[in-house]
């Protein structure tokens, strides 16, 4: 650990000695904690980055607009549109490389769900399905599944291993929370738990803001913080050691997300892809999700808080949106895709400028909750190395089967724990008719596209198979299928 005098030096050489104006009021132990904390900080980086900060917010932002292009249709896949053979090719594929140990999730699950308005990690939400379950206990129950299937058709005992990116907020709730609950019945040691970095927040005069008197507001580097933590903690060695080739990235909040989808990562496979975006169509132009495209020829994600509303309303000549691809945060990239990442690109990832309330200390030491912005958060994001991809691809699915992510609080109109729930059951209530049964609701009416209570474990069926015995049968809701028929 650096020294006081050391720690100063450095503060001073970044202009950032206010960071220590409290030090004579401090107790012992609030000193021994607070010159911890600043150790910890890049501190050779600290001067670039808080003129940075400053310098980014105080620009006006580069729109990337008028390079943008929709993405070719020779590189995109289709859950919806690809010929029913292609499906079941890619779907084999899928479903071999997981049988072979070939293929490993990741879960970015470092965000402090302010949106949601929680202060437990998001993964943890129950957004009140008939069983409770959470989303966490839902993807654990997904993975198993899908091992299984694989397994079925291959004779074999494989294992997707589970990486979890946390970040400082999040990693012991999620420790815990795993912990508590058995790890779901899977094995521990195929739960790989690590930290992204976390880097001090900024006014808008370049410098570091003070939480506390001793504390210094800081944010996790956003989600493309990813690269940089696979680099820490050695997620990448860990990855070769296992024979991982492939890696299915995806984000927690997406109630339905098809984890190590065996059809998306068949697809990758067989185009060569090292790199490939799962996206839906848009549901309307400004609908908060990123857009898939190109920029000056080369693959790219524009965030729909970068994307200037006239090219998000534009159409084509049959009505359609020209950019249509919206980011569902499901990424696939090779092992070898990553390592280059790793050793070529960190430093060239994009910083995104993110304007927030951060609370602070005044001069005094007084806790302010501003009621304005007053701060900036540098951010980057897991997108942004799509464009060193040598051969990317674009696989399109169905937002009804695929997409229903928990973004806002009860009570929101969209992305709400209520239409993620539903989203689920309505489901739910497809396969279970698709499997040719009929829902009853209390009246003894058939139910039909309206969320009704069937709810079936993903430790029965992963995409709606498994329920052949369910046919010709007359089911009244609430219908619960928590075990195997
Ligand atoms: C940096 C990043 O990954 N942004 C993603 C991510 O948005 P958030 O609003 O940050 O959750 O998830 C969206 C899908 O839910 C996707 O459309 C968007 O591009």
């Amino acid at each position: 650990m650096l020294s006081l005098e050391e720690v100063k030096q450095h503060l001073e050489i970044a202009d950032q000695s206010h960071i220590l104006q409290f030090w004579s009021e401090l107790n012992d132990v609030e000193r021994e904690s607070f010159l911890r904390e600043l150790c910890q900080l890049d501190l050779a980086g600290l001067k670039e980055h808080c003129e940075g900060a400053a310098r980014a917010a105080a620009s006006p932002p580069t729109s990337l607009d008028e390079h943008m292009q929709p993405v070719p249709a020779e590189y995109i896949g289709s859950a919806r549109k690809s010929e029913y053979d292609s499906l079941v090719e890619w779907g084999n594929e899928g479903l071999l490389q997981i049988s072979k140990n070939r293929v490993g999730i990741l879960l970015l699950a470092g965000g402090q769900g302010t949106r949601l308005g929680v202060q437990y990690p998001k993964g943890m939400y129950n957004v009140g399905l008939p069983s409770g379950k959470t989303l966490y206990q839902i993807q654990a129950e997904r993975l198993h599944k899908i091992q299984e299937l694989a397994d079925e058709k291959h004779g074999t005992n494989s294992t997707i291993p589970w990486y979890i990116m946390t970040s400082d907020f999040t990693l012991s709730p999620t420790e815990k929370y795993f912990k508590e609950n058995n790890y779901f019945g899977l094995e521990p040691s195929n739960i790989i738990m690590f930290e992204q970095r976390m880097i001090p927040a900024v006014t808008f005069e370049g410098k570091v803001i003070l939480q506390g008197k001793w504390k210094i507001a800081m944010a996790p580097d956003g989600n493309g913080g990813l690269y940089q933590a696979l680099v820490d903690n050695n997620v990448l060695e860990d990855m070769k050691k296992r024979g991982v080739e492939y890696l299915h990235v995806y984000c927690v909040d997406n109630i339905l997300v098809k984890m190590a989808d065996p059809l998306f990562i068949g697809f990758c496979v067989s185009k060569g892809a090292d790199c490939g975006a799962k996206v839906v169509e848009k549901a309307y132009p400004t609908e908060p999700v990123g857009v898939v495209c190109r920029v000056q020829g080369v693959a790219q994600v524009v965030e729909y808080s970068e994307i200037l509303q006239t090219t998000a309303e534009l159409r084509g000549d049959t009505g359609e949106l020209v950019y249509s691809a919206g980011n569902i945060c499901n990424h696939f990239f090779t092992r070898a895709f990553l390592q280059d990442v790793a050793e070529n690109f960190i430093s060239h990832l994009k910083q995104h400028v993110a304007i927030k309330k951060v609370p602070f200390v005044d001069e005094c030491g007084n806790e302010v909750k501003p009621t304005k912005p007053n701060g900036i958060k540098m951010e980057k994001f897991v997108f942004d190395v799509f464009p060193f991809s040598r051969r990317f691809v674009v696989f399109e699915v169905v937002r009804e089967d695929e997409f229903s992510p928990l973004k806002n609080a009860g009570g929101a109109a969209r992305d709400s724990p209520s239409t993620a729930r539903n989203a689920l059951l309505l489901q739910h209530c497809r396969w279970v008719t698709a499997a040719g049964a009929t829902l009853l609701d209390e009246d003894g009416n058939a139910v039909s596209n309206s969320p009704a209570t069937c709810e079936i474990s993903p430790l029965v069926s992963y995409f709606g198979e498994g329920l052949e015995k369910l046919q010709g049968k007359t089911i009244k809701i609430p219908f619960i299928l928590d075990k195997r028929l």
